[in-house]
């Protein structure tokens, strides 16, 4: 079931065009992930969906409710954590989720219980009285995250939630989304960060210049390159003395020597095994692995989009807003 329907949404500064008529749809219990560029158009579709910026075009329903004409009813269901915190500094992490949690009006006792739980599960208990700037920036993720939960959203928007901050809370943060979906909250997040969209994501949209280029489960992004099968044999002994015959023997295959023991097939048809441990037992080697190769989702992301995963890894890292 759909709960989330994007159509032909665009967003426009003056005359340039940031996203240009989108159109996605997320079902239940996803975790959907943006996937694109420094300034591919993440931020500005993320803005529009949680109605902190406005729509030059086209519409959002989520969970039925029309975003662009009803906005609070629908930012009641969602939670959003923006890539730049928007909590006080002043306050201490235990404040903050208080007062976030006032904005719902979830009365006292209750946002006082939820901030405390949210403390714990976040790791941030021993610092929950500290004032936020006193965070670091893994810190303050955390607790920006803990705010955008507090009322139990439907639906978890999050804008590059590992940017720019040290790898063990990145992992903790990976994990505490994936909790949440377990526990039913479906979750749409922005990344640049090719490895993490492959870690968290059910199905992911390729998004650059503010097109969506491709949309898909990381099984159905990796098929839709990999026409050819390939598989990788590794032997007991060494094959360059039979290369050629072997490639005369299989001459519709495609043969690549890797090292002295190992070489891949290639083949746009089903690869038959059988048919090679056969040959190869009858000439008395022994197979000790035969395994299929896949190809990476960052050697699909840049077939698909063009686009070098080193070089959109580096703008990034430079230029964190
Ligand atoms: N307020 C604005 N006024 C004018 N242009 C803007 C504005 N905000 C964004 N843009 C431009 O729109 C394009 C998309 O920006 P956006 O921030 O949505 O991309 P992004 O994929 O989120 O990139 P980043 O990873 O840098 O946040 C960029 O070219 C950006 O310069």
């Amino acid at each position: 079931m759909n709960i989330l329907e994007v159509k032909n949404l665009t967003k426009k500064y003056g005359d340039f065009t940031a996203v240009n008529n989108i159109n996605f749809a997320i079902k239940k219990g996803e975790i959907f992930g943006f996937l694109g560029p420094n300034g591919a158009g993440k931020t500005s579709t993320i803005n529009m969906l949680t109605g902190l910026s406005k729509v030059t075009e086209g519409s959002i329903n989520i969970f039925g409710i029309d975003v662009v004409k009803d906005v609070k009813k629908a930012q009641s269901i969602m939670g959003i954590v923006p890539d730049e915190s928007n909590l006080y500094p002043e306050m201490d992490g235990f404040e903050n989720l208080c007062f976030c949690a006032s904005l719902y009006g979830i009365g006292k006792e209750e946002r006082e219980k939820r901030a405390k739980k949210l403390l714990e599960q976040f790791g941030l208990d021993n610092v929950g009285k500290k004032p936020f700037k006193a965070y670091s920036k893994g810190m303050k993720r955390k607790l920006t995250i803990a705010a955008g939960i507090i009322h139990n959203p439907k639906i978890l928007f999050l804008d590059e939630p590992t940017t720019g901050i040290d790898v063990e809370s990145a992992r903790q943060i990976r994990s505490l989304i994936m909790d949440l979906n377990k526990k039913g909250t479906t979750v749409f997040i922005t990344t640049h960060y090719i490895e993490e969209a492959e870690r968290l994501c059910d199905r992911i949209a390729f998004i650059v210049k503010g097109e969506i280029v491709r949309i898909g489960t990381v099984d159905e992004l990796m098929q839709d390159v990999q026409k050819e099968k390939i598989i990788q044999f590794t032997l007991d002994s060494g094959i360059l003395d039979i290369k050629e015959t072997l490639q005369k023997d299989f001459y519709n295959y495609k043969i690549e020597i890797i090292d002295n023991n190992t070489f891949r097939l290639y083949s746009i048809n089903t690869i038959s095994l059988m048919s090679f441990m056969k040959y190869f037992d009858e000439r008395g080697f022994s197979v000790y692995e035969a395994k299929v190769i896949k190809p990476t989702l960052e050697e699909v992301f840049v077939k698909i989009t063009g686009i070098e995963a080193s070089k959109m890894k580096k703008e990034k890292e430079g230029g964190r807003k």
